[in-house]
């Protein structure tokens, strides 16, 4: 680098500031530090320096509101937020406030420092000064949804372990982007992170991609190749469409998972690894354990902690910005000026039903960017598939889904006796229903449902329920 660095610590503590002002002078970085955000905000009009790492909670303006207006102002100064160790919600909101990282209070120096470098790198490649690195930034998640917090609180929640994960969630929902999170949100971020979709390789070549080979293992392996759990040493191992490991495989992989050790294709010597594994799928796992698909003792032993990414049409209030996200990276991608999506045309696309979810959207964007004909986006400027489509007709059986989904993540949220509300619920919603369509006769309203009378009025007493007006048959209750 030609010229120093120059970073602002920004923190209220004072021996913060200056074990961060010791650590990056001696790596030849210029540092100025502040004691409150309001001083920065008014020097940033006047001059900024290449990395800003700051604290959240300090006298007058938050590290948070530093971030925005300088998200705002000044988009591509990288800012490093300092947070407590307990204060996941500020982690999150500063993830997601754009932050080019947060560091969890204490941290290790060498941490803050390497983090310090890789945000200046990062902005020099942004402005096309260096030649791109291979760390290609994780894209940012975007998502406001209920659903999407609940992800990203897991994330921060996750952000200090090693442990096991397991991402469920249709095609296209962003499976692979969570894992990343969570690898790039880990202890071992400054490791390699591996992907590997195991639906994308051939069956034989499995084991080898896997674990390596030793020259003239098989025909065709002309010399020696370290696999990918060898190159996710000390790193993260995401293992995709894991539903579809060939049984062998699967074997295998719970071997070198129980002792942390494997050999190469034609090898004899065991090779020792420290690898977390991250695992997601789209099939329902439980049910290839049943069918005897998958082995149940691998699905415990990735069924560690679970987290579910939700279909892109149950968090339909991210459409807008995620269509925005797309259109501008794909303006980008092929130089021209991004386009911008009518209002009535970004209230069509959120009410489709995306059944390839996120990536499908992503598709979509390119689409839109080099076909629309105007800058302004009107919905017969859609793809011709889209515009054809059912929009929030819901199929019959979405309640299945709904359900199913429900569950799912109350019981990753460590809920217990589920049936005890769900059923209640259930039966509850039916006789309000049956009832409805007959007025209230009771008489009637059993019969729709398939019970007895008596059983009906005892329903309606066990669960509690308020049947006003209407009921014309109290008289002969048997
Ligand atoms: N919330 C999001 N914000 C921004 N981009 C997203 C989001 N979710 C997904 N994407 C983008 O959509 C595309 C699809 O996501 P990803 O590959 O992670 O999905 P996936 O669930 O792993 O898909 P598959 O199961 O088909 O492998 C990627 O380009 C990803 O960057």
């Amino acid at each position: 680098m030609s010229r120093s660095e120059t970073v602002w610590i920004v923190d209220d503590d004072r021996s913060i500031r200056w074990v961060l002002e010791k650590a990056l002078q001696q790596e030849g970085m210029t540092t100025q530090s502040f004691d409150s955000a309001d001083g920065v905000l008014s020097r940033l009009a006047r001059q900024q320096p290449d990395v800003i790492i700051s604290d959240i909670r300090m006298p007058g303006a938050s590290g948070l509101e530093l971030l925005a207006q300088i998200r705002e102002h000044y988009p591509r100064l990288p800012v490093i937020i300092m947070t407590a160790h307990s204060d996941l919600d500020s982690a999150v909101a500063s993830y997601q406030g754009g932050a080019f990282e947060y560091l969890p209070k204490p941290f290790d120096v060498d941490d803050a420092v390497s983090l310090v470098k890789r945000a200046y790198q990062h902005a020099q490649e942004q402005q096309g000064m260096h030649t791109p690195q291979d760390r290609p930034r994780t894209p940012e998640i975007i998502g406001e949804a209920p659903a999407m917090q609940e992800v990203f609180r897991a994330i921060g929640r996750l952000s200090h372990s090693n442990i096991t994960v397991l991402i469920n969630g249709e095609s296209g929902t962003g499976k692979e982007l969570v894992a990343h999170a969570l690898h790039r949100h880990s202890p071992r971020k400054a490791s390699p992170f591996i992907a590997l979709n195991m639906a994308a390789i051939p069956k034989d070549l499995m084991e080898s991609e896997l674990f390596g080979h030793e020259k003239g293992a098989f025909t065709g392996a002309a010399a020696q190749r370290r696999g990918r759990f060898e190159q996710a040493d000390g790193g993260t191992l995401f293992l995709d469409e894991i539903g579809d490991m060939p049984a062998e495989t699967q074997t295998r992989l719970l071997r070198v998972l129980a002792d942390g050790e494997f050999y190469r294709v034609g090898g004899h010597t065991p090779i020792k690894v420290d690898v977390r594994i991250i695992a997601a799928t789209h099939q329902d796992l439980e049910g290839l354990v049943q069918a005897g698909k998958f082995r149940e003792d691998l699905f415990h032993r990735l069924n560690v902690i679970r987290i579910h990414i939700p279909r892109l049409a149950d968090r339909r209030e991210d459409i807008p910005a995620l269509a925005n996200h797309f259109l501008a990276r794909a303006a980008q991608e092929l130089s021209v000026e991004p386009k911008v999506l009518k209002s009535e045309t970004e209230e069509y696309l959120s009410k489709l039903q995306w059944p390839g979810n996120v990536r499908q959207m992503e598709n979509t964007c390119r689409w839109i960017t080099v076909m629309a004909s105007g800058r302004e986006v009107l919905v017969e400027d859609l793809p011709p598939e889209l515009l054809n489509q059912p929009t929030t007709a819901q199929p019959a059986h979405n309640w299945e889904q709904a359900l199913r989904n429900w569950a799912d993540q109350a019981l990753a949220r460590g809920q217990q006796n589920l049936l005890d509300s769900a059923v209640p619920t259930f039966e509850r919603i039916m006789i309000e229903t049956a009832l409805k369509h007959t007025a209230g006769r009771r008489r009637d309203a059993a019969l729709l449902l398939g019970w007895g009378r008596n059983t009906l009025t005892r329903k309606i007493k066990e669960l509690g329920m308020r049947i006003d007006g209407g009921d014309d048959e109290e008289g002969d209750e048997g």
